[in-house]
């Protein structure tokens, strides 16, 4: 007989993120006495276009677990739990604003994860099999931001991520094992320059040596993969943030102390390209600048220019953006937009159009694990979850682990390079 998967309690409550600020948790029990939680991240390099949390000035996140508490619980209560769009929909009719600025979108993330993990329990099968049916067969490749630089580091670069891509291996278990050498050979150049054992990270939980030039960072970087022998394995990849140094009155960018044009801004990226084995590029523009990312991307056919702050998870703007060719990868955070299904029908849309995807975390993470079950749900190319360091971004890669320990799903590396 199948278990009881109503939705029989549904609660909030404030938990801690790795940035040392109050996040939200959701805790689901069904009928069976399965139990699930789902928490919330948070940005702090985000897009104007993302949905709304529900937080104080004080940071607290009493009303989103009100939220939870008061208005969501009651509406999910009695729902079937496995049918994750049902729910979703009625998060979303619920909310009934365009930036779900009502529930909160914290509140709505939250929720929406844990009902995913609560049925997936009682169902007995994986969260990546109850979301993704028989069609997971891939593990992603990790976008590894190994050097911390813009809003999530103290130091003065305006570049907020440089990350390796460790595509020329078999299996994750080896792409990580070259990854996690490079990343301690980062540390050592690093303490090497500046003569003293070197321990500040950022966010993410990148080295941020204090450096404010974007090619000694690259340098940096890519001297740490030379240095450990993986130079035809392992490529590189950027995400600007550009609308954090992006000068609105002047219509320039402010960054290695200069003043560029967008011109300028493409010539920049294209010198990098031409120096560096740059395979991907993440926000190269401000968010409103469709027409530069695309000018950007038919200029570097070799390179995924990737939209983040440019699309937050929405499908609106992605249409926008297939209309005029303006990457060929995107980033999907589902506290962009509220929910897993909405997600996912990012996701769909992006690969109708063969558009690449890159699952992601927030720079204030939790320890849950979800992402990677959504990553390999919808096999996706890419799995964006910092340095292999730190709980709240292991718990991910260590997820990633296991699926393919346990399920021998096709390493993507090879087919990306
Ligand atoms: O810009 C980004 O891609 C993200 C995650 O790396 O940062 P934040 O969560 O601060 O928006
Ligand atoms: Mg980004």
């Amino acid at each position: 007989m199948m278990s009881d998967l109503s939705i029989f309690d549904l609660k909030g409550f404030e938990i801690i993120d790795s940035r040392g600020n109050f996040t939200v948790r959701a805790k689901v029990k069904l009928g069976c006495g399965v139990t699930a939680t789902g928490d919330a991240p948070a940005g702090a390099s985000k897009g104007s276009r993302e949905v709304v949390e529900l937080r104080d000035e004080r940071g607290s996140v009493e009303m989103a677990v009100k939220s939870i508490n008061y208005y969501i619980s009651p509406a999910l209560i009695g729902m079937d739990s496995k049918f994750q769009t049902t729910v979703d929909k009625v998060l979303i009719n619920l909310d009934g604003t365009e930036n779900k600025s009502r529930l909160g979108a914290n509140a709505m993330v939250a929720t929406s994860i844990a009902v995913s993990k609560a049925a997936s329990l009682a169902l007995g099968v994986e969260t990546f099999m109850h979301l993704g049916g028989s069609g997971p067969h891939i593990i992603p490749v990790p976008l590894m931001n190994i050097l911390n630089g813009g809003l999530h580091a103290g130091n003065n670069l305006k570049i907020q991520e440089f990350m390796i891509i460790p595509v020329g291996f078999d299996t994750l278990k080896e792409a990580l094992s070259a990854s996690l050498v490079i990343y301690k050979a980062l540390k050592s150049l690093v303490t090497e320059k500046y003569g003293k054992i070197y321990t500040a990270v950022g966010d993410e939980g990148g080295i941020s040596p204090p450096l404010s030039k974007t090619e000694d960072a690259l340098e940096l970087v890519h001297s740490a993969v030379k240095r450990s022998g993986y130079e035809d394995k392992v490529l590189l990849g950027l995400d600007a943030a550009a609308s954090n140094f992006y000068n609105k009155k002047e219509d320039k960018y402010e960054i290695d102390g200069n003043s560029k044009t967008r011109q300028e801004m493409i010539d920049f990226y294209v010198s990098l390209k031409d120096r560096y084995p740059l395979l991907y590029v993440e926000d190269p523009f401000e968010e409103n600048d469709f027409k530069s990312f695309t000018e950007l991307q038919s200029k570097m056919k070799g390179v995924l220019v990737s939209g983040d702050d440019i699309y937050t998870t929405n499908v609106k703007y992605l249409t926008k953006g297939i209309e005029s060719g303006a990457t060929k990868a995107v980033i999907v955070k589902v506290n962009q937009i509220g929910t897993i299904t909405e997600a996912m029908e990012f996701v769909n849309l992006a690969k109708r159009h063969s558009i690449k995807t890159a699952i992601s975390h927030r720079s204030g993470e939790t320890e849950d694990s979800f992402i990677a079950d959504l990553a390999v749900a919808v096999n996706s190319e890419f799995i964006k979850t910092g340095a292999p360091a730190r709980g709240e971004r292991t718990s991910k890669y260590n997820r990633l682990l296991e699926i393919e320990k346990e399920f021998g799903f096709e390493y993507m590396g090879k087919k990306l390079a």
